[in-house]
C-alpha cells in the first residue's frame, strides 16, 4: 500500500476520532496520537465499531517471508492500538477524584507539594514533589523512567504538563520537564479562561498521573519508517529479520550450511575468555562471535545469560569493535552494566542516572559530562539559571498584570539560558559518547544524544520483553545484531488485548527461533539458581528436560542456610497445598478488576510465619501472585521485615532463597484468565533457589493440562498436601 493512501486513511481515522489530546506546552501536543505523524492506521467504521485491515490478523507469520510494507504497517497497527488503549486508561484514571480510589489504582499520586526544584542536563526542570507533612508516598508504579502527566490537584479540566520520572523515594518523587507548572503558563498559550491566576506555587497542590508514552511512541515510528526504506547494510539486516535473506554465519547461509566444526573450533580456541564460563555458554560466545548478521542467545531461567552476552561484548571490544547494549527495562540494562565495567573500561551508560545504581553512577554519561574539565562554563549557567528561576516564583506585591509581565519576561530569560546550556552540554556528550567502546541504553533510543551512531555489534537482552516496535531503533544502528532472552518467559505488557491478539506480545527472537531454528540460536543450559527438584518441571515443559543445575546448587537447601532450622520443612525444596473444597473463592477487588484470594492470603501467612519461626529471614522470602489485588491484599496482611510481595511480572528476573507463588483463581467454571498463557507460571515457579511453595486449587487449575502436570509433579515428589493436612506439610 502506498505511503499517500495510508496517510489519508490515517488522517481519516484521526478526524473521526477526534482523539484526546493531554497539552504539552513546550513541544506541541502531547497524547494526539501517532496519526499526526502520517503514519498508517487501521480501518474503522463511522459507527466506531472497527473493522481492521490488518496485513497479518494471526500475527507475524513465520513460516513465509514478511512484506516490509505489510510488515511495517503491522507494527503501527499495534502502535496505534495501543497509544487509544493508554489513552484510554489516563482519561479513566483522571476521572477518579477520590483520592483512595485514584490512588489505589497505583498510576496516580495526589495531594502534592512541590518542596523543591532545580535543573538538570539539557536544562530541563527538575522538580521536587512530596506529600504535606513529609507523609510516605502509596504504593505506586511510577517508576524511574515513566511518562506521567503533572496537573493541578483541584482543577479537573487542567490539562497538565508532560514529564518524566527522574527519582523515587519512599516519601518524595522527582521529575524531569520541559515547562515549569505554573498556573500562568496555560495562559499565554491560549489555555482557559477563568483561571485562578496564582502567585505562589507555595499554596498549589499537584498530582501526578502515568501518562501515555508518546515520546516513546514517536521515536519507534521514526525508526520504523526509516527501517522501511533502508538501503545498504540496514536494509539487508531488515531483510534478514523479515525472512527476505538468509542469515549468515562465518560467511554461509545458515539454512543451507552447516557450521564447519573446524572453523568453529579454531573460533573456539582463539577466544581468550575474560570470564569463567561453562561449555555451553563458551559455544555461545563463538557462535555469535562468528555470525553474520544476527544470532540468538537463548537464556533460560539462572543459566547465566548476561554473563556470556557481557563476554561476546567483551571480546567484540578486543576485536576493536564499538558495541550498543540495550535492553527494554533499566533494570536489565544496569545488570548488563554491572557485569561490563568489570571487564573493560569504557562503558557509558546512557538515560536516567537516578535509576542506575549507586555503584555504578561513575558511568552515566550525566557523571561523565559533569567531571568534563570544560563543564565548568555549564555549572555557572546553570547556577544563574536556578537563580532566575527563584525569582520568578518568589511571590511579588503589587500590580498582578505587571506581575504576570515580570514572570514572562524571568521565564523568556531562563529559556535563553537553558538554551545555551543545552548547545554547550551537548559537544561534550558528542566527545564522551565517541571515546566509548560500549554505549548502554534502554531500547528507547535518545536520538538526539547518539545521533548518527552506528556500531558494529548490537546486543538486545531481555530480548522477549521488547516489543517488536520497540526494536528497530537499536537495529537501525547495528552492522550485527545479537538478540538474548527467553521466549518461555513473559512477554512484553501490551495494554490493549486487540493489538495483543493481532500478536504485539510475539517477539522477532521467537519468530527468527521458530523460521530458523537450532541453526539460529544457542541455549545455555545450565543454571545457578535453583534445587535441581525445582528446576525439573521447568526443564521438562519448557525446555525439552535440557537444563542441568550446577553443583553448587544442585542439591542446596533451605536448611543449609546458617540461621535456618533443620526440620522437615526446610529439608524438603517442594511444598504444594491444595485448597480444594476449602471455598477459598476468589473476590474481584472493590471498584477493581483485579482479583484476590482471602482464603489463600491466610494460608500464606500461616507459611510465613512457619519459615519465619525457623530462622528464615524476610529479605530471603517472596511471595509471588498472578493478580494485583491479591498482592495489595498481601502486603496489608504481612508484616515482616525485608519480605517482597509481587506479581509475576514485577518479580521477573529475581531470585530468592524461598518463593511462596498463590495462584489466587478459585471459581466454579475453571476459569484461569491469564494464568492460561504458561509462560507466566514458567516465570513464577523459576525465581526459587531452594524452597518453593504453590497454594492453589486443583478443582479450578487442573481442567488445564499444563496444570495437572504442575500438581502431578508435586504429587510425585511426595510434597502434595490438601490444605486440610497443612499441620502435616
Ligand atoms: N559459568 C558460570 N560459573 C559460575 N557461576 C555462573 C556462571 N555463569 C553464571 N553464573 C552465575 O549465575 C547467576 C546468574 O547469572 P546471570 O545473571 O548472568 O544469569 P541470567 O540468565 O542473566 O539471569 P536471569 O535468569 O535472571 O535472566 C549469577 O550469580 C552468575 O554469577
Amino acid at each position: 500500500m502506498s505511503s499517500r493512501s495510508r496517510k489519508a486513511r490515517s488522517k481519516a481515522k484521526a478526524d473521526r476520532e477526534g482523539k484526546t489530546s493531554f497539552k504539552n506546552t513546550s513541544s506541541g501536543s502531547f497524547g494526539d496520537g501517532i496519526l499526526s505523524g502520517g503514519k498508517t492506521s487501521p480501518v474503522g467504521n463511522a459507527d466506531g465499531s472497527e473493522k481492521w485491515n490488518v496485513p497479518y490478523p494471526d500475527g507475524l507469520p513465520s513460516d513465509r517471508p514478511l512484506d516490509p510494507d505489510d510488515y511495517f504497517e503491522q507494527l503501527a497497527i499495534w502502535l496505534d492500538l495501543e497509544g487509544d488503549a493508554e489513552r484510554a486508561r489516563l482519561a479513566r484514571l483522571r476521572q477518579i477524584r477520590s483520592q483512595r480510589d485514584v490512588e489505589s489504582t497505583g498510576q496516580a499520586i495526589v495531594g502534592l507539594d512541590l518542596v523543591d526544584y532545580h535543573t538538570g542536563l539539557a536544562g530541563r526542570y527538575l522538580l521536587d514533589l512530596a506529600k504535606p507533612g513529609g507523609k510516605e508516598l502509596p504504593m505506586n508504579r511510577l517508576k524511574v523512567g515513566s511518562p506521567v502527566v503533572l496537573s493541578m490537584d483541584d482543577d479537573p479540566s487542567d490539562e497538565g504538563i508532560a514529564g518524566v520520572v527522574s527519582r523515587r523515594k519512599n516519601h518524595s518523587i522527582q521529575i524531569a520537564t520541559e515547562v515549569f507548572p505554573d498556573r500562568d503558563r496555560t495562559e499565554g498559550s491560549g489555555g482557559k479562561s477563568g483561571k485562578r491566576p496564582s502567585a505562589s506555587l507555595a499554596s498549589d497542590r499537584f498530582r501526578l498521573d502515568l501518562s501515555p508514552d508518546e515520546t516513546t511512541r514517536q521515536r519507534q515510528l521514526a525508526a520504523m519508517g526509516k527501517a522501511q526504506n533502508a538501503r545498504g547494510r540496514s536494509g539487508k539486516l531488515r531483510d534478514v529479520l523479515l525472512g527476505i535473506k538468509t542469515p549468515r554465519v562465518d560467511g554461509n547461509p545458515i539454512d543451507t550450511h552447516e557450521i564447519d566444526p573446524e572453523s568453529f573450533a579454531f573460533e573456539l580456541n582463539d577466544i581468550e575468555f575474560r570470564t569463567e564460563l561453562n561449555p555451553p555458554q563458551r559455544d555461545a560466545v563463538a557462535f555469535a562471535l562468528m555470525a553474520d548478521d544476527v544470532a540468538i542467545i537463548h537464556g533460560p531461567p539462572g543459566t547465566g545469560k548476561t554473563t556470556t552476552i557481557s563476554e561476546i561484548i567483551a571480546q567484540s571490544v578486543l576485536r576493536g569493535e564499538r558495541v550498543l547494549a540495550c535492553a527494554a527495562s533499566n533494570t536489565a540494562v544496569d545488570n548488563l552494566l554491572e557485569r561490563l565495567v568489570r571487564l573493560m573500561p569504557n562503558v557509558v551508560r546512557v538515560g536516567h542516572p537516578a535509576r542506575v545504581f549507586e555503584s555504578l553512577q561513575e558511568h552515566t554519561l550525566d557523571a561523565l559530562v559533569e567531571s568534563d574539565p570544560t563543564n565548568a562554563v555549564i555549572k555557572d549557567l546553570r547556577r544563574e539559571l536556578d537563580q532566575i528561576l527563584r525569582e520568578a516564583n518568589r511571590p511579588f506585591r503589587g500590580d498582578p498584570g505587571r506581575q504576570r509581565r515580570q514572570r514572562r519576561e524571568l521565564f523568556a530569560e531562563a529559556g535563553r539560558l537553558r538554551g545555551l546550556i543545552r548547545s554547550q552540554e551537548r559537544s561534550i556528550v558528542r566527545s564522551v559518547i565517541d571515546r566509548a567502546d560500549v554505549i548502554c541504553t534502554t531500547t528507547t533510543i535518545d536520538e538526539e544524544l547518539l545521533s548518527d551512531q552506528s556500531f558494529d555489534l548490537v546486543v538486545i537482552d531481555e530480548s522477549c520483553q521488547c516489543t517488536e516496535p520497540g526494536m528497530w531503533q537499536a537495529i537501525l544502528r547495528a552492522d550485527r545484531l545479537i538478540l538474548a532472552g527467553d521466549h518461555c518467559q513473559l512477554p512484553p505488557t501490551v495494554l490493549s488485548d486487540e493489538a495483543a491478539r493481532i500478536g504485539m506480545r510475539e517477539s522477532l527472537m521467537q519468530r527468527l527461533v521458530q523460521r530458523h531454528g537450532q541453526r539460529i540460536y544457542r541455549r545455555l543450559t545450565v543454571q545457578y539458581r535453583m534445587h535441581e527438584s525445582i528446576m525439573r518441571f521447568s526443564s521438562d515443559h519448557f525446555y525439552e528436560g535440557t537444563l542441568v543445575a550446577d553443583a553448587s546448587v544442585r542439591s542446596h537447601r533451605l536448611c543449609d542456610l546458617e540461621n535456618v532450622d533443620d526440620s522437615d520443612f526446610t529439608r524438603e525444596p517442594l511444598l504444594l497445598i491444595d485448597t480444594a473444597g476449602a471455598g477459598y473463592e476468589e473476590e474481584l477487588e472493590p471498584d477493581g478488576q483485579s482479583k484476590l484470594n482471602h482464603g489463600e492470603a491466610k494460608i500464606i501467612l500461616q507459611l510465613v510465619k512457619r519459615l519465619a519461626d525457623a530462622g528464615v529471614t524476610g529479605d530471603q522470602i517472596a511471595v509471588i501472585a498472578p493478580y494485583a489485588a491479591q498482592v495489595r491484599n498481601l502486603r496489608m496482611r504481612l508484616d515482616l521485615d525485608g519480605i517482597e510481595i509481587d506479581t509475576v511480572d514485577g518479580f521477573q528476573g529475581r531470585e530468592k532463597e524461598v518463593v511462596l507463588i498463590t495462584m489466587t483463581r478459585c471459581n466454579p467454571d475453571g476459569e484461569i484468565g491469564f494464568l492460561s498463557d504458561r509462560r507466566r507460571s514458567n516465570v513464577a515457579l523459576t525465581r526459587a533457589k531452594r524452597k518453593l511453595i504453590v497454594v492453589g486449587d486443583s478443582a479450578t487449575l487442573c481442567g488445564h493440562e499444563f496444570y495437572s502436570d504442575l500438581f502431578g509433579y508435586f504429587e510425585e515428589a511426595g510434597v502434595y498436601h490438601s490444605v486440610f493436612t497443612l499441620e502435616g506439610a
